[in-house]
């Protein structure tokens, strides 16, 4: 469980964000948007209790898992090491770690495809490769919540939607709550339930992703045209961004 009441964030005499509540609902899903420098990874960070708020309180009850935007393994780990530091991190070393604990590795990288590679070098993978490492990393701890910061930013089109597949099988099927950001406004229509868009300013609206998401608010927010269109995939209605990158 996650929860924010009217946090706030001040730096350099600059709030990022103001008043700002939020909790999740098992099963649910929520994408944070917002222009480079919005305050998108630094919410990330006071909900992890990572960084203190200037105003509110967080309240977080069991293990949130997290998926930082860069991951900062230099080590020649193997992936089953990367993916077991989930479990390390609350016992010590790898050598403390019980079957249970190796069970739970084992499982995560399953649910992201990873089984084969488990015995390969982390370094050697390719950055797709290691953003799904990373989130079985974040499942292995076990957690209700996960926190994935621009999990799709590195990921060329297929892996996307591999990645963004799964988010939506560890809603539905596991019931989990997860929040992540992106750049890309058809990543929270493909997945989340709400969205959480914050602006330049201290502001944010907070709503039903199709509510919040409109074609007025993001040619304003980030001052280029962009249409929305609906298109019919079989049963399945999905709605897509149209831009222009001409100012
Ligand atoms: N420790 C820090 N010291 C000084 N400034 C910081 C610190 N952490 C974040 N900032 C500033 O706070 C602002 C928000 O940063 P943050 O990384 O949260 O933005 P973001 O929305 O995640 O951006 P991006 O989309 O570019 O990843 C930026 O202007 C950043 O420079």
């Amino acid at each position: 469980m996650i929860e924010a009441a009217g946090i706030g964030f001040n730096i350099a005499d600059r709030w990022l964000w103001r008043n700002l509540s939020l909790s999740l609902q098992p099963g649910e899903c929520l994408a944070v948007l917002g222009p480079n420098g919005a305050g998108k990874s630094t919410l990330f960070r006071a909900l992890l209790g990572l960084c203190p708020v200037a105003e509110g309180v967080v309240l977080r009850s069991g293990a949130v898992g997290y998926v930082p935007q860069k991951s900062a393994i230099s080590m020649d780990f193997t992936v089953a090491e990367v993916v077991a530091m989930a479990r390390s991190a609350k016992k010590g070393l790898f050598s403390s770690l019980g079957s249970a604990d190796w069970l739970a590795v084992e499982q995560a990288l399953a649910t992201t495809g990873m089984a084969d590679f488990a015995k390969r070098p982390f370094q050697k993978l390719s950055g797709g490769e290691r953003q799904m490492v990373l989130i079985a990393r974040a499942l292995a701890t076990d957690a209700r919540v996960l926190i994935l910061d621009e999990p799709c930013s590195s990921l060329d089109l297929d892996r996307q939607a591999l990645v963004l597949g799964l988010l939506r099988r560890l809603t539905g099927r596991s019931q989990l709550s997860i929040l992540f950001s992106t750049h890309n406004p058809d990543h929270a229509f493909a997945i989340a339930d709400r969205s959480l868009l914050l602006d330049r300013h201290a502001g944010f609206t907070l709503g039903p992703t199709h509510d919040v998401l409109t074609e007025a608010a993001l040619s304003h927010l980030y001052s280029v045209k962009v249409c929305l269109s609906d298109w019919q995939n079989g049963t399945q209605i999905h709605r897509n961004m149209l831009i222009s990158y001409e100012r």
